[in-house]
């Protein structure tokens, strides 16, 4: 393959090498699942079903502050009791309640076991030990019974949820400290690059800053991977081999950046060549160069280092299979309607930088890969088949949310 490279064959198509690809991470898709506190479960996965250990509300309570009765006892008002006790919300037991009398009861508090209905404060006088009740409430008005919102072995939660806010609500209301999800696909990035620096430092002359670095762990965590580890190597192989070896022991899946063109340092595509790794060409701008290889058992896949390549490569390969992988819903395509006419290289399936706009897309971008600042205006990819040399304003176009 190393000979072929300055005259590549007919390039792939997306759909053969997105194949291939969901061929080698077939293996992330089985998870086994961990236990996690639950301080730490926003956005994980449940691997179980989950019901409930207790009755919710876990005792008879008040839903107002006001005053515990008996209802026949206010049944014609005004009505003016005798008030017995106070109940604020805490530990206690159910006060005993006597018919024809009140117990002033804060919201949350146990109810008194006689009671059937609370008073609001706000419908009621109080004079001395006494209380006067000027509307009637009927049994059970602003009593909150025991096992009224959920009971004791009810399906709280489904396996597959994405927990979000209201899920940890629940889970802590019914006092989960710890909850088992899908373990999250463990990934490794490399950068490749004499040219790269990290942000921070100053760049000399013919430096850069390493953002595919940053960009591809954040694509990844956004997708629901844990980031194992985020290296970088110059072009020197042995440099290279050595981050590759610390990144396959650790991770589950590695990417790489940079190094698989056509030119005198490709240090990805050398060392991976050595391999056995597959590289090639697919119909696509950005993302033309592209490489699989697995390398201890572990898949790699190489994206070219142009930045928006990158992004678009793990978009179009990497994005679906992950979310799979992590039990995260899968992100689909709609349909817009062009704002503008665009023409596309023929031959390729183009993704172009869009962004949804009142009446339907717009392009953001020139077609260069190095164009970072336009691919952040972007909220979509425009999905151009490789058939396709122009299209007019007002024509459909599948778009991919970003
Ligand atoms: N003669 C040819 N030259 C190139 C071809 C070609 O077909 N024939 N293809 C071009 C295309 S398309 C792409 S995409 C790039 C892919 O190149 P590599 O994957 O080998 O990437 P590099 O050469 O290492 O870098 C390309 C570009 O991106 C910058 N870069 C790299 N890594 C980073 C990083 N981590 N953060 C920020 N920027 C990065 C790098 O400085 C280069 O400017 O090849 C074309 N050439
Ligand atoms: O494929 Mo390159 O990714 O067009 O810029």
């Amino acid at each position: 393959m190393a000979h072929q490279q300055r005259h590549p064959g007919t390039a792939r198509s997306v759909e053969d090498h997105a194949a291939d690809v969901s061929d080698l991470l077939g293996s992330l898709l089985t998870r086994p699942s961990e236990t996690i506190r639950l301080d730490d479960a926003l956005g994980r996965v449940l691997s179980d079903d989950i019901s409930s250990p207790i009755d919710l509300p876990l005792f008879r309570n008040s839903q107002m502050d006001g005053f515990a009765v008996d209802s026949a006892s206010i049944a014609t008002v005004p009505a003016t009791l005798p008030i017995v006790a106070t109940v604020p919300a805490g530990p206690a037991e159910p006060a005993a309640h006597l018919a024809a009398t009140a117990v002033r009861i804060m919201t949350g508090a146990v109810m008194p076991s006689g009671a059937d209905a609370v008073v609001p404060v706000e419908d009621t006088e109080v004079s001395d030990d006494k209380v006067t009740v000027y509307r009637s409430r009927s049994a059970g008005e602003f009593v909150r019974e025991r096992g009224s919102d959920v009971r004791t072995g009810a399906l709280l939660l489904t396996s597959g949820t994405l927990l979000a806010p209201r899920h940890i609500s629940v889970l802590a209301a019914v006092g989960l400290p710890s909850v088992a999800v899908r373990t999250r696909p463990k990934v490794a990035i490399i950068t490749t690059g004499a040219e790269l620096v990290d942000a921070g430092t100053t760049p000399g002359p013919g430096q850069i800053f390493d953002s595919n670095g940053a960009a591809l762990a954040a694509s990844a965590r956004a997708n629901g991977a844990e980031v194992a580890i985020v290296d970088r190597s110059g072009d020197e192989p042995d440099a290279f081999r050595s981050v590759l070896r610390r990144a396959v022991a650790h991770a589950e899946l590695v990417i790489t950046s940079g190094g698989v063109s056509m030119g005198d340092y490709e240090v990805v595509k050398d060392v991976l060549t050595e391999l056995g790794a597959r590289f090639g060409r697919i119909a696509m701008q950005p993302g033309g160069p592209q490489g699989l290889a697995v390398v201890d058992g572990v898949p790699v896949l190489t994206f070219p280092g142009n930045p928006v390549s990158t992004l678009v490569s793990f978009e179009v390969f990497v994005r679906p299979l992950l979310r799979r992988a992590a039990g995260l819903p899968p992100i689909s395509p709609a349909e817009a309607t062009l704002d503008h006419d665009v023409t596309s290289v023929p031959g390729k399936r183009q993704f172009l930088r869009g962004r949804r706009t009142a009446s339907g897309v717009e392009v953001v971008s020139g077609p260069g890969s190095h164009l970072v600042a336009a691919l952040a205006w972007a909220d979509v990819l425009l999905d151009i088949p490789a058939d396709a040399t122009s299209l007019a304003a007002g024509d459909r176009v599948k778009v991919w949310p970003l």
